[in-house]
């Protein structure tokens, strides 16, 4: 195994060995303050230490949400960087959850960050905006596809004011979030077992409306705090469902500091998710 094995192959072992769970890491003010921590640099770097520390080793995928981290600044940045190396360093994929998306030339500026081997940032994947054009993505979707990385694109988001956007239709009658979900198939087609270029998908909709089928993994944020479960992904997903890598964010950061109580919840977490996606441990 060398680390510039596709994206798809590592997050399908990750899953199938670890079980399929992504943990984000947002340090709230709020979760910083039950933690009894401080609003501060120091507070932000306890806090991001502890989840690394208690989670690195066993969850599939860590998800450090950039903003959080961007509150502080420079200092933020670095406590950044930092979780994303020991976590991989500890086993874990790493999700920077930075949702960039701009013209083409910039675009490949944001590539260089997050994408680039021996960037500070560099990460396993990145989340990505298709809303200047899903085409404006390539020197991302590039980039990736040559260092073993992946991207998950904006598709169907869990909240409620995604429909406007992504559910608006173009004049052959497709919606914005199905010529997307078309664009990632043709990225995938042919990779085994996975293809590395995913869709975002809440777990909070009703319903898909759209064909999922895209060969590539399906994060799935919305569980717990925004209110959907694991039973909630059968119905949204169907037939992709063992390809759905569902995110919990606030439901499994609340039982810290802990660091025992912490990987107890994410193991019910990542529990619950195989059982009801059929997928990993
Ligand atoms: O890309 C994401 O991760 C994402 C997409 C989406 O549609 N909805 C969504 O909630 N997210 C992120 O997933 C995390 C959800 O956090 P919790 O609601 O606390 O589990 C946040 O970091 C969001 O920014």
């Amino acid at each position: 195994m060398t680390t510039t094995e596709p994206f798809g192959a590592r997050l399908r072992r990750a899953m199938d060995e670890r079980g399929p769970l992504c943990v984000g890491i947002d340090p709230h003010a709020a979760l910083l303050a039950d933690w009894g921590l401080g609003d501060d640099i120091d507070g932000l770097e306890r806090f991001t230490r502890t989840v690394v520390e208690a989670l690195a080793g066993r969850v599939a995928v860590l998800k450090p949400q950039s903003a959080f981290f961007e509150r502080f600044g420079s200092r933020g940045i670095a406590v950044l960087e930092r979780a994303v190396a020991d976590a991989r360093d500890a086993g874990a994929l790493v999700v920077a959850d930075v949702k960039r998306g701009d013209i083409g030339s910039t675009m490949a500026a944001y590539a260089d960050a997050y994408l680039a081997r021996g960037a500070p940032l560099f990460s396993d994947a990145v989340t990505l905006s298709p809303y200047l054009g899903y085409g404006a993505l390539r020197p991302a979707l590039d980039l990736a596809r040559e260092n073993g990385a992946g991207v998950f694109v904006l598709a169907l988001t869990s909240n409620p004011e995604g429909p406007e956007v992504q559910r608006a239709r173009n004049a052959a009658g497709t919606t914005v979030a199905e010529a997307v979900l078309d664009r990632l198939r043709a990225e995938n087609a042919g990779e085994r077992p996975l293809g590395p270029f995913g869709a975002v998908v809440g777990a909070t909709l009703a319903e898909a409306g759209a064909d999922l089928a895209i060969n590539g993994p399906l994060l799935a944020p919305g569980i717990g705090a925004q209110g959907a479960s694991a039973a909630d992904l059968p119905r949204v997903f169907g037939a992709a469902l063992g390809n759905v890598l569902p995110a919990v964010s606030r439901g499994v950061l609340r039982h810290g500091p802990d660091a025992g109580a912490l990987r107890a919840a994410a193991e019910r977490e990542a529990e619950a998710m195989a059982r009801f996606t059929g997928a990993g441990a």
